[in-house]
């Protein structure tokens, strides 16, 4: 599936132990309140597995297909594969993503990078995006590395590395501006929306905000 930039504007990312509701109606409401691009991240504890997982991604990326916008999967290369995702999201410790590509014939290839180094290596891998964070302190991921800030996104453009950019950790209403400012395409959130009292009320706040700072 052939990605543009645009689609990264607000990636919402959750697995079933990041929603208070079942994570079908909340990603329903996300996309209803206009999400762009969907990542299902089962991870953590009480995380789904084998044909738990498996019949849950299909049932996300049901409703994705429907909305037509782009179902991710992060890590399980082999799953992804198995329901025909749209692509994956892979971290450093995973296959490189030239070797990701050749297995998902066309899909979408994500990588998440934390230097200048890992995006350099991202873009020569075929990536067709990079994820770099945690931007703000975020409770979500426990092993994430320091609070980086908006430092990476700027010199990667500074540098004029045109790849697209998505900012991802402790992303909210409120700050979602600076990221874009600094030159990201997109911001990437889990519990400023999973966790929302009104979930489609918060991803048209966040659009609205994406929006004002592109
Ligand atoms: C997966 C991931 N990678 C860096 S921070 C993070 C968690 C983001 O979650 P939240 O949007 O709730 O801060
Ligand atoms: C760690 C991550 C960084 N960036 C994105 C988009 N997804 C992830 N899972």
């Amino acid at each position: 599936m052939l990605m543009n930039r645009e689609q990264l504007a607000v990636y919402f990312i959750a697995g079933t132990p990041n929603c208070k509701q079942s994570i079908e109606e909340t990603l329903q409401a996300a996309i209803d309140g206009g999400i762009t691009m969907f990542q299902f991240r089962e991870k953590g504890k009480d995380a789904l597995a084998g044909s738990a997982k498996k019949e849950q991604a299909v049932r996300l990326q049901a409703l994705c297909r429907e909305a037509n916008i782009p179902f991710i999967i992060n890590d399980d290369i082999e799953l992804a594969v198995e329901i025909g995702a749209d692509g994956v999201h892979i971290g450093q410790e995973d296959e490189a993503a030239s070797s990701v590509r050749g297995k998902i014939n066309g899909g979408i290839v994500g990588v998440s990078v934390h230097t200048m180094d890992e995006a350099k290596k991202a873009i020569a891998d075929g990536a067709d995006y990079v994820g770099t964070g945690p931007i703000y302190q975020t409770g979500t991921k426990t092993d994430t590395g320091p609070v980086a800030g908006t430092a990476l996104i700027k010199t990667m453009r500074a540098q004029n590395l045109t790849i697209p950019i998505v900012g991802i950790g402790g992303i909210t209403i409120d700050n979602a501006a600076p990221v874009i400012a600094a030159g990201a395409d997109g911001v990437s959130i889990i519990s400023a929306i999973s966790y929302a009292d009104d979930v489609k009320q918060a991803v048209v706040e966040l659009q609205a905000a994406v929006e004002s700072s592109n």
